[in-house]
């Protein structure tokens, strides 16, 4: 037994790694040569430490240095591979191999994460095969157009909270200056427990304070330290993390047990009324994935899951476009001008906010140049084609959407510009090839909440710019940063005046 272990650990951390370099080389793949346990890892550390040591000018949007430093200083190109530890992660920008990728998930698969990332995503987002598909195919009947109108209401609450607590700051004096960041978290949060938990929201909330502790366990983690392996060890941390997590999963338990038995074979509207509509009844029986019926656990899974992925990717959309729109008055003006023909003194409405076409203009060019989600990456268990390449099993594959958004091939040379025009016939016309406009990934695995966010957004703006003129404060601090999404470090320091 010792000999087996002790060749199978040769074979991870040495002789695998080994073999695997060699096969990409003879392919023409570039790379540092693999180094014992760690591969480049102290160095992509280092980076993303130097990266973030200094903040940008504040009119600079070029933040990809800042946010795939490792690619940027060492890489340097397409189809050049790096060791994160004994695993070789190679990059690929050619958009017609991005696009197999992501249509062959089967094969590019979601990568193994290790179990503290476990413990913060959760539900169909970590799943594969059969189970994934019809997970997702579930999900989405609460993403439906219909669905979506309906949960206006409550987005309309959430938002209404925020808009008073600021009309309040600038009462006195006319405007004010304030970090919006951490207010545009708590309204995300409260827009997704509403239309998550409807009428139980409240009780979700505390599930948003445990989901910060474990982010604030899990970052440091992340950026300092790599034992290969480290997963094993049964560290103080990961007992920390199991605990906020158990406590997380027992609140989303009590609510889910309350409203399953309150409802009787009826749902509500509201994500969960979806979700535990399918536990208790099977599905349309003419689609394909009938009889399914998710379990309690299952049902928590997907409910923790709405909470991370809708959570901190819709502020950052928010947060970003507020800033870039301080700095373009002739955009926020445009805006602006559109909400009130569109919206006039009315409550925003769903048909009003699918006709906002300048402000859904600036919201993709956002999305392009802030994308909060920068990179994608797969790994394969299995030998396989791509392209005119052979990858071996056990490699991951990085997709830098964020550097394929800022690059002057596709968009031209204005690419790391903000000029949401660019947009004004469509995504189709508003880059050069293809398939290379990817802020909500691509293929079947593309976000699940993408109009659940465009709507929250566009909701979000409307209110705002209805309200307040925005514009930039000097103590705003330009750090974009990767926790999970692409975050301001120092947050958003702006300047609202309220218009009278
Ligand atoms: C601006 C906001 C958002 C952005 C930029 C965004 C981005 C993304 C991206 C890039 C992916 C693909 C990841 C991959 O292929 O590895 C993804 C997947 C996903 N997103 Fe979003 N997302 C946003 C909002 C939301 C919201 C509001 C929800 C839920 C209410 C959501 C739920 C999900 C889920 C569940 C997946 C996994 C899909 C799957 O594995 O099939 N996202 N998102």
């Amino acid at each position: 037994a010792l000999i087996t272990c002790a060749r199978k650990a040769a074979n991870w951390v040495w002789f695998r790694p080994k073999q695997i370099e060699k096969c990409l080389r003879d392919q023409g793949f570039k790379g540092n040569a693999y180094r014992f346990l760690y591969g480049d890892y102290k160095e992509h550390i280092s980076a993303i430490k130097e990266a973030n040591s200094k903040p940008m000018d504040a009119n600079d949007n070029n933040i990809v240095p800042r946010v795939l430093p490792f690619y940027q200083y060492f890489v340097q190109g397409a189809n050049h591979f790096a060791w994160v530890g004994p695993t070789p992660r190679l990059n690929i920008t050619d958009p017609k191999l991005i696009k197999e990728i992501l249509l062959n998930y089967e094969v590019f698969q979601k990568p193994q994460t290790n179990p503290l990332i476990n413990l913060i995503v959760t539900g169909f987002a970590t799943y594969e095969g059969e189970k994934w598909a019809t997970h997702k195919y579930l999900v989405n009947q609460a993403f439906q157009h219909a669905k979506l109108k309906l949960m206006l209401p409550a987005l309309y609450s959430s938002c209404s909270e925020m808009i008073t607590k600021w009309e309040v700051l600038v009462s006195t004096k006319g405007s004010c200056e304030l970090d919006v960041w951490p207010d545009l978290c708590d309204l995300t949060f409260d827009m997704i427990s509403r239309t998550a938990f409807g009428s139980d929201y409240d009780e979700g909330r505390r599930i948003f304070q445990l989901q910060k502790e474990q982010t604030a366990i899990v970052v440091p983690q992340l950026r300092s330290i790599y034992i290969p392996g480290w997963r094993f060890l049964p560290t103080k941390t990961n007992r920390k993390m199991k605990k906020i997590y158990n406590e997380m999963k027992l609140l989303v338990r009590n609510i889910v047990s309350k409203r399953h038995q309150m409802m009787n074979g009826e749902g509500d509207n509201d994500l969960l009324g979806v979700l535990l509509k399918s536990s208790l009844k099977t599905v349309d029986q003419k689609q394909k994935h009938e009889n399914i019926k998710l379990t309690v656990e299952e049902i928590i899974a997907e409910c923790m899951l709405f909470y991370l992925a809708a959570q901190e990717t819709t502020s950052s959309l928010i947060v970003w476009t507020m800033f870039l729109l301080s700095k373009h008055q002739k955009w926020q003006s445009l805006a602006r001008e559109e909400v009130l023909s569109v919206i006039g003194d009315d409550k925003p409405h769903f048909e009003g906010l699918q006709q906002l076409k300048t402000v859904t203009m600036i919201l993709h060019e956002v999305l392009r140049l802030y994308s909060p989600g920068p990179f994608i990456i797969r790994e394969i268990h299995k030998n396989t084609k791509l392209g005119g390449y052979v990858l071996p099993a056990g490699i991951e594959v990085l997709v830098p959407t964020i550097l394929i958004h800022h690059d002057p091939e596709y968009w031209g040379e204005d690419a790391k510009y903000f000029n949401p025009e660019r947009f004004s016939e469509g995504i189709a016309k508003a880059t050069k090839v293809q398939g290379t406009f990817l802020p909500f990934g691509g293929g079947p695995r593309k976000c699940i909440g993408q109009n659940f966010a465009l709507e929250e957004a566009k909701l979000t703006l409307s209110m705002i710019l209805k309200r307040f003129y925005i514009h930039p404060s000097p103590s705003y601090v330009h750090a974009p940063t990767v926790l999970f999404t692409v975050r301001p470090e120092h947050g958003v320091h702006l300047i609202l005046q309220k218009i009278f």
